[in-house]
């Protein structure tokens, strides 16, 4: 097992990162205030993962109690979180019951923000399961849910005790979805680690074959990339904010199409493209550049075509975006690779270019 720090003074926690960890309730027990949890799951992961979590626990005397979610993105919403108040009000959950994310990001995102308001804040533990999750959305304490106009439109930064990231669970994971947890992968190379891309990009055909020692290392790179990020700008006053490349596009993408039908790393990948794509226009990257950005993502089966949408829709649905800022959408863009800026600073016109796909 591998062990790394998220360093938030005296709200820091452990990332430990390896096989069978699902069943050492050890790692956990320090954690708990109380030996009362709840496990946040959903109808997929429950059936595979939550008796192996719930047994270890009960074993040490850990009184557990099981809240499973419909899955999908659709169902990040207020009508599911409300399903988890529920649970833990019918069950008595009190100040010391520790929630349990037992899932991909969209269980962590919605089990985060059940626990930064219940009851005004109770702890939680992340259990990714899924490689989005293990290498960007259970580190960072961002949580929440969508609304009908926009992506993660409600939530809190609220940070995890800790995370727990078992990689043998990636075994029963889709590979349509192993391969939207690269593109978060590639995007840390994008955004701040040339050494890293360029290791992704002789390493990434072992990756997708789920190689041990490749897989491990990408997913420690991309959790002390994504820690150290957000051990400087924890609520993203500033750098946290290139974590957020291709998103502004990809959260247009992900809420025109109908929130699941494009998958969250596939429209970051086809985002990315964009962001790239606008950048190049701007002179500040070069052709061999964005042919590499491309070639990444293909290597990982992502799509790098965006959907058709019309340039006023993306705009429109860009201009709700949480960087705007008076009215003025602030972008990520390259300036080479492991080189992203955030600015406002770019072509209006140029803009409407990239997005007239
Ligand atoms: N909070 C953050 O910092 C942050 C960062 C990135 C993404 N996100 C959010 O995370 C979400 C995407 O997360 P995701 O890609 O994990 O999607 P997801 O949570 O929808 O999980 C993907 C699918 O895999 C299933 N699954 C999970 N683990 C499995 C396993 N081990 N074996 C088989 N199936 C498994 C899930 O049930 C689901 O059907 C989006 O809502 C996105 O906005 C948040
Ligand atoms: O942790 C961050 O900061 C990120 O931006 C990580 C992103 O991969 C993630 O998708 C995040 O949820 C997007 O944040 P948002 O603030 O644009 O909703
Ligand atoms: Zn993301």
């Amino acid at each position: 097992m591998q062990t790394l720090k998220v360093e938030l003074a005296n709200r820091s926690y452990p990332i430990h990162i390896g096989r069978h960890l699902l069943s050492d309730a050890s790692l956990i027990l320090p954690h708990l205030k109380r030996k009362h949890v709840a496990i946040v799951t959903n109808t997929t992961v429950a059936p595979l993962y939550l008796d192996q979590l719930s047994s270890s626990l009960k074993a040490e005397g850990v009184t557990v109690i099981q809240i499973i979610l419909p899955d999908g993105e659709a169902y990040k919403n207020s009508e599911t979180l409300n399903i988890i108040y529920d649970a833990l009000l019918q069950n008595r959950c009190e100040r010391s019951t520790t929630l349990i994310a037992l899932g991909g990001g969209v269980i962590g995102d919605l089990t985060g923000y059940a626990a930064a308001t219940y009851l005004r804040g109770v702890p939680f533990i992340q259990v990714p399961t899924t490689l989005l999750s293990q290498v960007d959305s259970s580190v960072g304490g961002k949580t929440g849910i969508n609304h009908p106009l926009g992506k993660n439109m409600i939530g809190a930064f609220y940070q995890p005790q800790l995370v727990l990231a078992d990689i043998d669970t990636l075994q029963t994971l889709p590979p349509r979805e192993f391969s939207a947890g690269v593109a978060e992968v590639i995007k840390y190379g994008l955004i701040r680690d040339a050494d890293f891309f360029d290791w992704l990009e002789t390493n990434m055909t072992s990756l997708m074959q789920l190689d041990e020692q490749v897989l491990s290392y990408a997913i420690y790179h991309s959790c002390q990339n994504k820690a150290d990020v957000v051990a400087k700008d924890e609520h993203e006053q500033g750098e946290r904010a290139l974590l957020n490349l291709g998103h502004t596009f990809g959260h247009a993408i992900e809420n025109a199409m109908g929130y699941g039908v494009w998958l969250h790393g596939e429209a970051v990948a086809a985002g990315t493209v964009m962001a790239a794509d606008l950048s190049q226009r701007m002179g500040w990257l070069s052709d061999h550049d964005v042919t590499r950005i491309k070639s990444s993502f293909e290597g990982a089966n992502l799509p790098i075509k965006p959907p058709s949408l019309g340039v006023e829709k993306y705009l429109d649905l860009m201009s709700l975006d949480k960087k705007v800022e008076n009215g003025k959408i602030r972008l990520i863009l390259q300036q080479g690779i492991g080189k992203s800026v955030i600015t406002s600073d770019y072509d209006a016109e140029k803009l409407k270019e990239t997005l007239a796909v």
